[in-house]
């Protein structure tokens, strides 16, 4: 007999405390041996409509519901008793009429009873908010759909005209009722006005692809133990078709994934190493990104996917751009690469120009010209400085100034070298040149995410430890979250994404509210270098929350009163700290980020320290946001000056330089309110940061 696990099941389980959790696993185990066993104590469900759910007795309280066919048993709901069986009396099991998949159906004429649009959720009452709710059209959505185009992507017949008469309101209400293929064909439909239709799928009715993303087939005891054991990560059994056609497909040369937060790129990069991996034995992967937190998220994450065939990650190393290459510098030289850290960078640079009687030039403007174009462009020499390609700002300095800068700059090449360090350029350089000019190649393939702050030295590094093959290079990231790198010309370094450019546009992250808000940060179209766009109009989420709250206090006293009535009401609604995230521009915000913790006598734990399981709130800067999702983020201190960051704004020598430091703060506003699933707050003191104006809009 096959058994089946349901990601309802999981779900219910995990809701339990730990020692009810421990016996409902026994239970399972003891079904999966023998569902006949007269032991089990199994009561067949009366008033479901579905004949095949029953109740399974865990203890005196704990009722497991499976669903009961000739040949496999459902693990399908877990919960107290009353609460178990009016589960599966709202519920029946069939495969859809027409795609086929296996649906856990509510029965709609059952859902009456409990309210269909529960009412919206209330923000708790807070002084200074000014985020005006917005009004929501309402009009119907799908009056031009057919009932049949309805069932044709997989609305299940009870809920077919309650579909065809939702207006935008009630959509997200009516979205949670439906299987989730069904929710995103229509928002996807509600979004561009276009209906796709699966293609017809020859698979029985568990195996269908759309059944993929909620049941598991399990074969034996140790399968189901692991299940348990580890979240249904729905990600890890199901993509979306956008998805999986970018982690499938065979392409002609580079590819990108664009797509604004939340929409899986990162997903998409790890099943694309998997897929890799799996197709190729010889295979040996780089799979990097642009820090050592998030590389060990990712390893994680790749953990879950291999976890059936572990082996598979002895093919694939898993690093920041930085280790990465500082591990195959150390194989070259048998030697460690000494960096030289930023703030000593920066002391080098004020005492070299103060010695040339050049302290004029401020030390933020050198480190900035040293980074983004001596050092990232590895410049040798005067005539180089003069060259090299300088987006936007070819006419910023003059020849005298560019001389008087090359001095500052040569020096402190110098007394870098002679002190042994290198700077990170160096370091990719340094490697890049080394395998250059070799054919042995450390990787085959090389798949990055954040690849937005990809730098030139970085992306040459990457290019050049693979070989020139079509699949070699594989980029995920958002062209409007960089907040590290100066744009440039990816062709420029020889790599040629044009005509592989892919936008994702499902978002699985956010909830509609906020994904809504934070997009009125960003233009709907962000255009590379090279030309290339990245489409961000158009993304849907999949599903709905509360409207976000964007509060400008009088005072930052004041501020805090709000932050803090916001936090409260968040954990007394049962999220736990945990759950929750502080973001600020610097650390010189970070005091008030830490006031309202403590102010409603929460724990804090820095983002500079990666574990979060206490039960704290993280509190942290914009910059470490980067990858991190919480259930509620609370972005404090967007005051003018502190966003954009006035000291900033002040060293920039020209227009172009003015609209990139405005652009990548606009993106760290961006990047932080995105890492929030359903709560987001967002405060300033009064007249409040220019960016919270299109927060609003
Ligand atoms: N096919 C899917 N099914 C269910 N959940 C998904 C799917 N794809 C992505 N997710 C979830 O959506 C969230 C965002 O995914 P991911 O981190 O890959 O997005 P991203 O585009 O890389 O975001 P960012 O740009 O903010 O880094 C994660 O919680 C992920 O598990």
């Amino acid at each position: 007999m096959t058994t089946i696990l349901a990601d309802s099941f999981t779900a219910s389980l995990a809701k339990l405390g730990n020692d009810e959790q421990k016996q409902v696993k026994l239970t399972a185990f003891d079904l999966q041996t023998d569902p006949d066993r007269p032991g089990l104590q199994m009561h067949r469900i009366d008033a479901s409509k579905d004949p095949n759910f029953w109740s399974v007795r865990v203890n005196r309280d704990i009722r497991i519901i499976i669903h009961k066919t000739g040949d496999s048993v459902m693990l399908a709901y877990v919960d107290h008793h009353d609460d178990a069986y009016a589960w599966a009396e709202r519920r029946r099991i069939e495969a859809h009429p027409r795609t086929g998949a296996l649906q856990i159906v509510e029965v709609r004429e059952r859902v009456e009873e409990i309210s269909l649009y529960a009412p919206p959720p209330v923000q708790p009452d807070l002084p200074f908010v000014v985020m005006p709710l917005p009004p929501l059209p309402d009009l119907p959505l799908f009056a031009q759909l057919s009932s049949e185009e309805a069932m044709s992507i997989g609305v299940p017949a009870d809920w077919v005209d309650d579909v065809l008469q939702a207006s935008e309101d009630r959509f997200f209400a009516l979205a949670n009722h439906l299987p989730q293929e069904a929710a995103e064909a229509l928002l996807d439909y509600a979004a561009t006005g276009v209906l796709k239709k699966p293609r017809p799928v020859d698979a029985s009715p568990v195996t269908h692809p759309d059944a993929q993303r909620r049941f598991r087939i399990l074969e034996g005891h140790e399968e189901l133990a692991a299940a348990l054991d580890q979240p249904f990560e729905k990600w890890a059994v199901f993509l979306h078709p956008s998805q999986r056609a970018l982690v499938e497909r065979d392409f002609a040369g580079p590819v990108r994934v664009v797509g604004s937060a939340g929409t899986g790129k990162t997903i998409v990069a790890l099943h694309r190493v998997l897929r890799i991996l799996r197709a190729d034995p010889a295979a040996r992967v780089l799979l990097t990104t642009f820090s050592e937190p998030l590389a060990a998220a990712l390893k994680r994450k790749l953990g879950v996917l291999v976890a059936e065939n572990p082996r598979l990650s002895e093919r694939v190393v898993v690093s920041s751009f930085e280790q990465a290459a500082g591990e195959l510098h150390a194989l070259m030289t048998g030697r460690k690469a000494y960096l030289i850290g930023r703030e000593k960078l920066r002391g080098l640079l004020s005492d070299v120009a103060g010695a040339a009687n050049l302290g004029r030039y401020p030390t933020r403007f050198l480190l900035s010209e040293w980074e983004h174009v001596i050092d990232a462009w590895q410049i040798g020499s005067a005539e180089a400085y003069a060259a090299v390609p300088r987006m936007g700002r070819k006419n910023r300095l003059g020849a005298k100034q560019r001389e008087e800068l090359w001095t500052i700059f040569a020096e402190v090449r110098r007394q870098v070298r002679a002190k042994a360090l290198m700077t990170s350029a160096d370091l990719f350089t340094a490697v890049a040149d080394h395998f250059d000019a070799r054919d042995e190649k450390p990787y085959t393939h090389v798949v990055v995410d954040e690849a937005q702050d990809l730098g030139v030295a970085e992306l040459r590094f990457l290019k050049a430890i693979v070989p020139s093959r079509p699949d070699a290079m594989f980029f995920a990231g958002d062209i409007g979250q960089r907040i590290f790198q100066q744009p440039f010309s990816w062709k420029g370094v020889g790599i040629d994404v044009r005509g592989r450019s892919f936008t994702l546009k499902v978002n699985y992250r956010t909830s509609h509210q906020i994904r809504r808000m934070a997009d009125g940060l960003l233009p709907d179209n962000v255009r590379d270098v090279d030309g290339e766009e990245d489409q961000r109009k158009g993304t849907v989420s999949v599903f709905d929350g509360v409207e976000p709250v964007v509060v400008i206090a009088p005072t930052a006293d004041e501020e805090i009163i709000s932050a803090t009535a916001f936090l409260k009401a968040l954990i007394d609604t049962g999220v736990s700290p945990s759950e929750i995230g502080i973001f600020c521009r610097s650390n010189e915000e970070m005091a008030r980020a830490a006031k309202i913790a403590e102010a409603s006598g929460i724990a804090t734990v820095s983002a500079l320290h990666a574990d979060h399981a206490n039960e704290a709130v993280l509190i942290g800067t914009m910059h470490l946001a980067k990858g991190l999702e919480f259930r509620a983020v609370l972005v404090i201190a967007c005051d003018e000056g502190v966003l954009p960051l006035v000291a900033r704004i002040a060293d920039v020598a020209d227009e172009f330089e003015l609209d990139e430091v405005v652009a990548t703060e606009r993106q760290l506003l961006y990047v932080a309110a995105t890492r929030a699933r359903d709560h987001l707050f967002v405060s300033g003191v009064a007249p409040g940061s220019e960016f919270l104006d299109d927060l609003m809009r």
